[in-house]
């Protein structure tokens, strides 16, 4: 269950009838985060609260009632699968009561889609589940945490975001958990969506679909149990004479899966993969192979047959949907039919 959370709005005693009623749930990362200078905008560090974080826009208090819920604070390189979690049991626990209209998460953007993925692939609801962050600190000129926050508040407020899985919200774009993915590590308008396209926009504080709700297809649910880890899935990152050694390296320090970052459309050198099969006969782990471009589907033709593609999604996001396939015992032939799918 949700441990109990108060509202977070100063001065409002009761709940108004009329508005949603928001729950916020905090994990750390740049929107969270500090700098000594309002022109610093890098090096800063994390460590604001959810309650500082919603007292710095009261406006929240106008379009919701907001309650929030510190789950972490922590640079979103450090959210492990612990975290991950707790998190989907507690926003699985506030969609399931009736009167919340919709959860949002504040998270570094680093590894934001990873867990807005994780969240999609969660969380069963008809309700908006927003994940937010910022990519300036909130001591900056022209910090981005406060309108992004406004935003996701408000589209988890907004009867439009039902039925839509789980939404990112930064820079006025909205962009779905499935096909959104980090693309500048410096810029505010790094979120937006590979081929598959955004789903709206924020015009004047209102969210604009530009479409009715559809859902990606085959996409799976996953639920989690009790479960306090997720399954070890390695990531391999290819470049030209990538070693073959790190295949093995990967399997002795206990993964149960490997994701290849491959080149072109899931791509490896001979030797790697002669490497990979090796340790395929060994262990018989699920290995995946996606692609390091930034965009684009891997699949088609495998030279060996333990290969498995990951379609559509790119390493970080195969790499949530193993581990999850892998916690609920699924076989390779299953999980092979899952990727197929995607
Ligand atoms: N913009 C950010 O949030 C980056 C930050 N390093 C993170 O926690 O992901």
């Amino acid at each position: 269950a949700v441990p109990h959370v108060s509202s977070s709005c100063k001065g409002h005693t009761h709940q108004n009838g009329n508005l949603p009623n928001v729950t916020i749930f905090g994990t750390g990362g740049t929107i969270a985060s500090k700098g000594t200078s309002n022109t610093q905008t890098t090096n800063y560090k994390v460590g604001v609260t959810i309650e500082a974080l919603v007292e710095a826009v009261p406006e929240l208090c106008n379009i919701s009632n907001v309650s929030g819920l510190q789950v972490s604070n922590v640079d979103s390189g450090s959210i492990n699968s612990t975290i991950l979690l707790h998190l989907a049991r507690y926003v699985n626990a506030d969609m399931a009561n009736p009167i919340s209209h919709g959860s949002v998460v504040t998270h570094g953007t680093d590894t934001l889609e990873e867990t807005a993925f994780f969240l999609d692939l969660t969380v069963k609801t008809h309700k908006p589940v927003v994940m937010t962050g910022a990519m300036r600190p909130s001591t900056a000129i022209s910090a981005d945490g406060p309108l992004n926050l406004y935003q996701a508040v408000k589209l988890a407020g907004s009867d439009e975001a039902r039925d839509r899985g789980v939404l990112i919200v930064l820079n006025d774009r909205i962009g779905s958990a499935y096909t959104t993915t980090k693309n500048n590590a410096n810029s505010l308008d790094t979120f937006y969506a590979t081929e598959q396209g955004q789903l709206g926009f924020f015009i004047d504080q209102v969210p604009k679909f530009y479409s009715s709700p559809s859902t990606p297809r085959n996409k799976p649910h996953f639920s989690i149990g009790d479960a306090d880890f997720l399954p070890q899935v390695d990531i391999l990152y290819g470049y030209q004479d990538a070693n073959p050694a790190l295949v093995e390296a990967s399997v002795r320090s206990g993964a149960k899966g490997i994701i290849f970052a491959g080149v072109g459309a899931g791509g490896w050198s001979e030797s790697g993969l002669k490497a990979a099969q090796r340790m395929y006969n060994e262990t018989g782990i699920p290995m995946v192979f996606s692609r390091r471009t930034e965009d684009g589907f891997a699949g088609g033709d495998s030279i060996y047959s333990f290969q498995m593609t990951s379609g559509f999604l790119n390493p970080q996001k195969a790499r949530i949907m193993l581990q999850l396939a892998l916690l609920e015992n699924y076989g390779n032939e299953e999980i092979r039919a899952l990727f197929y799918g995607q």
